[in-house]
């Protein structure tokens, strides 16, 4: 069938697929730090602060406001609604200050879960009504990339096709919505860890699930390079007794990408998924030592896994600022090593780093 009503034109698809490799450059990834304020507030709930507005606008400023040579290993970072429009303390919007570092500005555009009557709890995401004037105003406002997460759980009867196809359906939809706007849209199904599940059956639902996810793009006429994945690992269950090496991790990972994700997909940045900080750094490492072929870049998009031993230095207190930035370059770098497949475990990771940061049912 001829290609009659092309999507995009050729100066859209170029500057979205320059603004996806941006992003992805060698050994860059991206901060998610686009909690929204219930996340944020479980996040504030662990190291005892309150959840208020100024304290949430105090974190991300001094994750902001770290040094610029952060930019060699943070290539993008997604924001909250609420935090795009917050400024630093001398008046700068936070946008500012990230663009002038030369990091891509991202925003979150789905709004949260709805169930799926009939089914195992499973649910579906919100927030396509209204959504191209969303995209076009955050445009507007410095935005360049959107993320829209959708949650898949492993059960019995879970995850049921009508899951599958229903998120998939909603992803695709998503993304097409943010090209015609001109932001790169981050796909984010992910497979949740909760669960007695081994790797294997992760491994064999992430393929289902990423199966149907690039059927969908492809229906909805998405362009895929100016598109990032943003899978979880296939890892065991939470719950699972066998533990498994991040090399296993690493091939089980890769076989399901390698199956699934096209090769014109320029990024696949990983979610941590309740993982350590230093078990997702390991287990990126690993991917991209992998031995399989590898057609796009594989990199990072944490939340957890990048600001959590950060959170547990600032403790809420402006003086600890130094420390909590240390804290967060430090985990950067590692990443950004690991991007590369070269991060070098030392084994003098910090006790919070090697904390887990699963948060049982993650589906807020
Ligand atoms: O539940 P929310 O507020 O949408 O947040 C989900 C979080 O999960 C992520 O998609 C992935 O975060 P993790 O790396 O911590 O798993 C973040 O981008 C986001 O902040």
């Amino acid at each position: 069938m001829a290609h009659r009503f092309p999507a995009l034109t050729p100066e859209q698809k170029k500057e979205l697929s320059e603004i996806a490799q941006r992003i992805v450059a060698d050994g860059k990834g991206i901060l998610a730090a686009d909690e929204s304020v219930g996340t944020m507030g479980n996040r504030l709930q662990r190291i005892k602060v309150e959840n208020t507005e100024e304290n949430r606008r105090q974190f991300r400023e001094i994750l902001f406001t770290v040094d610029s040579s952060v930019n060699k290993s943070i290539g993008g970072v997604i924001l909250f609604h609420e935090t795009l429009y917050q400024k630093d303390s001398q008046g700068n919007l936070f946008r500012n200050i990230l663009k002038e570092k030369g990091i891509v500005v991202g925003i979150k555009l789905d709004q949260g879960g709805a169930p799926l009557a009939g089914t195992n709890k499973e649910t579906t995401i919100q927030g396509l009504d209204g959504l191209s004037e969303r995209c076009a105003q955050y445009k507007k406002d410095g935005c360049d990339f959107g993320k829209w997460r959708a949650v898949l759980r492993i059960a019995d009867q879970c995850p049921s096709s009508l899951a599958i196809q229903e998120n998939a359906n909603a992803l695709a939809r998503y993304a097409s919505i943010c090209q015609q706007n001109g932001l790169v849209p981050i796909v984010e199904p992910e497979v949740i860890p909760d669960g007695d599940h081994d790797m294997e059956h992760c491994q064999y639902v992430t393929e289902k699930v990423l199966a149907a996810v690039y059927k969908a793009l492809n229906d909805h006429h998405v362009y895929l390079e100016g598109t990032l994945l943003k899978p979880n690992m296939v890892t065991a269950g939470h719950a699972c007794t066998k533990k498994y090496t991040p090399e296993q991790v690493a091939m089980a990972t890769v076989t399901a990408l390698y199956r699934t994700v096209p090769a014109a997909v320029p990024g696949i940045c990983f979610l941590s998924g309740g993982m350590s900080e230093e078990d997702a750094t390991l287990n990126l490492n690993a991917i991209n030592l992998c031995p399989l072929p590898k057609p796009w870049k594989l990199s990072f998009s944490y939340g957890r896994a990048l600001q959590a031993s950060a959170l547990a230095a600032w403790g809420g207190k402006a003086a600890n600022k130094k420390a909590t930035q240390e804290a967060f370059m430090k985990r950067a770098v590692a990443n950004s090593e690991a991007a590369k497949g070269k991060y070098v475990h030392t084994g003098s990771a910090g006790a919070a780093s090697t904390q887990s940061l699963f948060t049982a049912c993650y589906t807020y």
